[in-house]
């Protein structure tokens, strides 16, 4: 299965587009294949149960109160749909990549519902919230360029999640300063990482220089 570079399916304007139907497995598909492919999206599911569990009493900062499930959904849609995403433990890493920072759940118990791979990889794109703001936005500018393939794929994917909402809707108690340090910040985290995947990169990149040029 491939991680990296997969065909994207964003248009132009990084938009994501209305998902493609795909073509039921054949009858002649092989039975190895059709229980790869099961056990994979077994997995998957099991984790945006998991996930939903531990962010049941989260919401997103906009004004409409979005369940907070929602993002690491859509984290794993775009890798999927625009990254051509198809690495099983990169889409599970997307769905549980806010549980340890954002809810009471550890490396420890990631391993043993989803295996060493998955938890591996949520640890390196989870940030030390006992550090102060400032350490951990600097941290993440610092890293970047040192996580592995898999991490670099969930982060990126995560930074556009973020910043098309931020173009969407300003969380509650941002205002428009705010959100150009996102948009600033983001960019210097996303530059390093661009090699992971060719079409989450033009994506971001359409992202920065249509905002600089707002
Ligand atoms: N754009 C947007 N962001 C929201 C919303 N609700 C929650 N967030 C989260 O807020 C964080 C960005 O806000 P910051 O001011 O940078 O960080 P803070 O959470 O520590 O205050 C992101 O989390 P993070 O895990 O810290 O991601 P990142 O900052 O590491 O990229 C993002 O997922 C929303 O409605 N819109």
């Amino acid at each position: 299965m491939s991680t990296a570079n997969g065909k994207g399916k964003s248009d132009a304007n990084c938009q994501p587009k209305e998902t493609e139907k795909k073509a039921a497995p054949s009858a002649s598909a092989s039975p190895s294949c059709l229980s790869a492919c099961n056990a994979d999206l077994a997995d998957i599911i099991y984790a945006v149960d998991f996930a939903a569990r531990k962010h049941k009493n989260q919401r997103r900062k906009d004004p409409e109160k979005t369940p907070y499930i929602n993002h690491p959904i859509g984290v794993a849609h775009i890798l999927i749909q625009e990254g051509g995403i198809e690495d099983g433990e990169v889409i599970q890493a997307a769905i549980l990549h806010d549980t340890v920072e954002d809810t009471d759940t550890t490396f420890e118990e990631l391993e043993e519902h989803f295996g060493k791979s998955v938890a591996n990889i949520v640890r390196e794109v989870t940030d030390n919230k006992l550090l102060s703001k400032e350490e951990r936005k600097e941290l993440q500018v610092k890293n970047a360029s040192h996580k592995s393939l898999q991490a670099k794929l969930v982060k990126l994917a995560d930074k556009i999640y973020n910043l098309r909402d931020l173009n969407r809707v300003l969380p509650e108690g941002w205002d428009e300063n705010r959100r150009r340090e996102y948009f600033n910040w983001a960019e210097k985290v996303c530059c390093q990482i661009y090699d992971a995947n060719d079409h989450l990169a033009k994506c971001l990149q359409t992202l920065f220089s249509e905002f600089s040029g707002k």
